[in-house]
């Protein structure tokens, strides 16, 4: 089956999303990207690749059209918001614009026109000024996801060839970390990273490894009492449940080559404690993931980069990466493997 069209959205016009974009595109074969439709203002695009000099040929069009279209040109699907910002500029005002493509590009992925969901990076802070009220994508994905009703629990995995990891408390002050972290919310992180790196990924049976939240784990409570108190039994919970879950591992440790070799996925406690590690070992080619959903949604791991935007020194490995897992993702998603 070829791969079906995967739904790309702008990101913040401002940012490094618009040239990545058009860079993914140039790079389609060589990188062995599946075919994608951005939701985005072409006209803006064009104006960028003419600035770039970067020989992309930009075509408005529809779902439809999308898929043949790609080897030829770059589709694109008009928002109806326009893009009027320069590169490394960001604006509050072009928010609707950013916004309009990820409700768009959710529900074309919905509705069956699109196998999954890609965004370009956002500047939460340009949102949050213009009043967007979620902390950033993974937990907009899961209020659009509830549809009115309860909002799933979004879990963000960072993916690479050499690490899986998952921070269990996300976009929150570390302040109010220990506050946020719960037996229960560990549990329930647990259970959909193990059922989504069987379905989604194709491990048979998932080994997680999972930090202590305190250095060394807590030390035997000296150092914090959390580690006990509420990591361990989260895991004694998992292990009843049937998942292999192992620690809590004092973070520091866990991250190392051969540790790695021990687990397919690693929960750490808070954003940092994850991101580190995959950030260090593969900024240009991580992946950002939303499990608990249900659709398929991948990102590259950086963000917008306003100090290179424009400049045409912006990597687009990252993005192509997610683009390529994505892809991956729906197929096992279909049945069909890898
Ligand atoms: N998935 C998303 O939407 C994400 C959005 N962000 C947002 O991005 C904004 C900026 O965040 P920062 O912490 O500055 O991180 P950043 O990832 O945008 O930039 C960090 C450094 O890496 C460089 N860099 C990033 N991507 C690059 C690429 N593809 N090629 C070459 N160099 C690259 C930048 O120039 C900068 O020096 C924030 O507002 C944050 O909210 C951050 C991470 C993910
Ligand atoms: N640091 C990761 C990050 O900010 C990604 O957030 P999201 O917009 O994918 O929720």
């Amino acid at each position: 089956m070829p791969p079906r069209l995967l739904a790309l959205t702008q990101g913040d016009p401002a940012g490094i999303g618009p040239e990545l974009t058009l860079l993914a595109w140039r790079q389609r074969r060589e990188a062995a990207l599946p075919p994608f439709a951005c939701l985005a203002d072409p006209e803006h695009l064009q104006r960028l690749a003419q600035k770039l000099a970067l020989d992309v040929p930009v075509m408005p069009c529809d779902w439809r059209e999308a898929p043949a279209l790609f080897a030829t040109a770059l589709p694109v699907i008009p928002l109806h918001h326009r893009v009027e910002v320069e590169a490394g500029r960001p604006d509050p005002r072009t928010a609707p614009g950013t916004i309009e493509s990820i409700d768009r590009a959710v529900a074309a992925v919905r509705d069956g026109q699109a196998a999954a969901l890609v965004t370009n990076p956002i500047a939460k802070s340009v949102l949050y000024a213009a009043g967007f009220a979620h902390p950033g994508h993974t937990e907009y994905l899961a209020h659009l996801a509830a549809d009115g009703g309860p909002a799933p629990l979004p879990v963000m995995l960072l993916w690479c060839d050499a690490l899986a990891v998952v921070p269990v408390t996300i976009h929150v002050p570390l302040s109010a970390v220990p506050a946020l972290l719960t037996t229960e919310l560990i549990v329930a992180t647990g259970r959909i990273v193990a059922a989504e790196l069987t379905s989604r990924f194709g491990v048979a049976k998932p080994r997680l490894a999972l930090s202590g939240l305190n250095p060394h784990a807590g030390e035997g409570g000296a150092l914090g009492k959390e580690d006990d108190a509420v990591v361990a039994p989260a895991i004694a919970q998992l292990k009843a449940e049937g998942i292999d879950a192992r620690g809590p591992y004092p973070a520091d440790t866990m991250f190392h080559a051969r540790a790695r070799t021990g687990y397919d996925a690693a929960l750490a406690m808070y954003h940092d404690q994850a991101l580190i590690p995959i950030k260090t070992i593969a900024f240009d080619e991580g992946v950002n993931v939303t499990l608990g959903l249900p659709f398929i949604r991948t990102s590259p791991d950086h963000g917008t980069a306003f100090d290179i935007a424009g400049k045409g020194v912006a990597r687009p490995d990252s993005l192509c990466a997610a683009l390529r897992l994505a892809a991956r993702m729906a197929t096992y998603q279909d049945g069909a493997g890898a």
